[in-house]
């Protein structure tokens, strides 16, 4: 009898050898040990390991560069505040004289001394005024008191970026007194990443929001970055509810637009003027088929050098150009593609903000 089941498993040991049996039977498992440290199952496991570090490393390239720069963790605490920190910050950036300047465009500069500018939109108001003048009868220019009477302003300029996605950032976004959002960014089924709160929201007509009431609180400030003269040509239809022109904009933009004319607000060119020339160097005086000019963002930071004691910044930051498959935006499938013919220079942008977090005129809530 034992003979017989010695030579049993003799033949099947055999058998598996010679692979014309399935050895991994569970009821087996000796075999399937064994068939394990052979050869060609090393290699299906090699190839395998290959396979799984190709996927993550996939992965990994798709989305942006992991490195964490000038990263800021966030605390429950509120930030110390300094009553005029980002101003001597902004000093050592722009200069003394953008102190004197008013962030909104007023009527009296225009009205009763006209204030010659020296540069045409988007960096001065230059053969532009008579429209800006019929903007400003009907819009205020006023800092809202909630804010004038901060004894210290903590604000955050948001970005549009995907790092912002699953951030959970939304809490301590809200807590900022000044939130500073742009273009059409969305609030609404992602404040738990970006907040619910929107103090000051810059714009222009081709990024405006259709429905500005969902993604704004009724008291947000709506702040028209001018880049072309139509833009005044389009607030003031919108208020006044003039002929509305279809033409002259890049992209259609809203022909109704739901707001209250006393949130409305004309950000002083001078800014964007300042982010050109003193963080990108760029040429104010440009050639017409040549128009660089910073990002929204970009132009948000500087104004709030300029209006707040302190400020961080969240979910900026591009891809690598290499990187052209991933998403920009933190609500939106967009690549650097679509940027394309934007006029912005982002590697350029991203030394200019290190350049700042680096000074510590502002901190990062994201990684950069
Ligand atoms: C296709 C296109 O028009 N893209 C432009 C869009 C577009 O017009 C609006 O979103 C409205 O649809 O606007 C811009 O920018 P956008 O609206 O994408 O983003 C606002 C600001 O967030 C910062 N940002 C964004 C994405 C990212 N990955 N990193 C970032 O740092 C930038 O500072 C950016 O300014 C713009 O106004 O600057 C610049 C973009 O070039
Ligand atoms: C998507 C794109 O390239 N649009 C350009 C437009 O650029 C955008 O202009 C905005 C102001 O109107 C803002 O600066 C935004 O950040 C830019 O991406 C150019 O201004 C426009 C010039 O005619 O051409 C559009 O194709």
């Amino acid at each position: 009898m034992e003979e017989e089941e010695e030579e049993e498993e003799e033949e099947e040991e055999k058998e598996v050898a010679r692979g014309s049996r399935d050895d991994t039977s569970p009821q087996e498992p000796f075999y399937l040990l064994r068939n394990m440290t052979s050869k060609s199952h090393w290699k299906l496991l090699a190839l395998a390991l290959v396979l799984v570090v190709v996927m993550v490393w996939y992965s990994i390239s798709r989305e942006d560069r992991y490195i964490e720069f000038f990263y800021f963790p966030v605390s429950e605490k509120k930030e110390p505040c300094f009553q005029g920190e980002a101003e001597r910050q902004a000093s050592k950036i722009f200069g003394n004289h953008s102190r004197e300047q008013p962030i909104f465009l007023q009527l009296k500069d225009y009205f009763w001394v006209k204030t010659p500018s020296a540069y045409e939109l988007p960096f001065g108001t230059k053969g532009s005024e008579d429209l800006l003048l019929r903007v400003l009868a009907i819009t205020s220019y006023s800092i809202p008191e909630s804010i004038q009477s901060l004894e210290c302003r903590r604000c955050v300029v948001v970005g549009n970026g995907h790092r912002l996605k699953n951030s959970s950032l939304g809490g301590v976004i809200n807590k900022y007194d000044v939130v500073i959002r742009l273009n059409n960014a969305p609030v609404a089924g992602y404040e738990g990443d970006v907040g619910s709160k929107t103090t000051i929201r810059l714009f222009y007509p081709e990024s405006a929001h259709f429905d500005p009431k969902i993604e704004n609180n009724p008291d947000t400030l709506l702040v028209l970055v001018a880049f072309k003269a139509m833009d005044f040509h389009w607030i003031e239809t919108i208020l006044s509810d003039k002929k509305r022109v279809r033409k002259g904009f890049w992209k259609q933009p809203p022909l109704i637009w739901d707001v209250n004319p006393k949130q409305i607000r004309i950000l002083n060119p001078f800014f964007m003027e300042i982010a050109a020339d003193k963080l990108l160097s760029l040429p104010i005086q440009q050639p017409r088929k040549i128009k660089q000019k910073p990002t929204t963002g970009l132009l948000a930071i500087t104004l709030a050098l300029h209006l707040c004691d302190l400020v961080h910044i969240a979910g900026f930051g591009y891809p690598d150009a290499y990187n052209k498959k991933q998403t920009i935006h933190y609500y939106e499938q967009i690549t650097l593609k679509s940027m394309a013919g934007s006029g912005h220079n982002v590697s350029q942008e991203a030394v200019a903000i290190k350049r700042m977090l680096e000074m510590g005129a502002v901190k990062n809530l994201t990684y950069f």
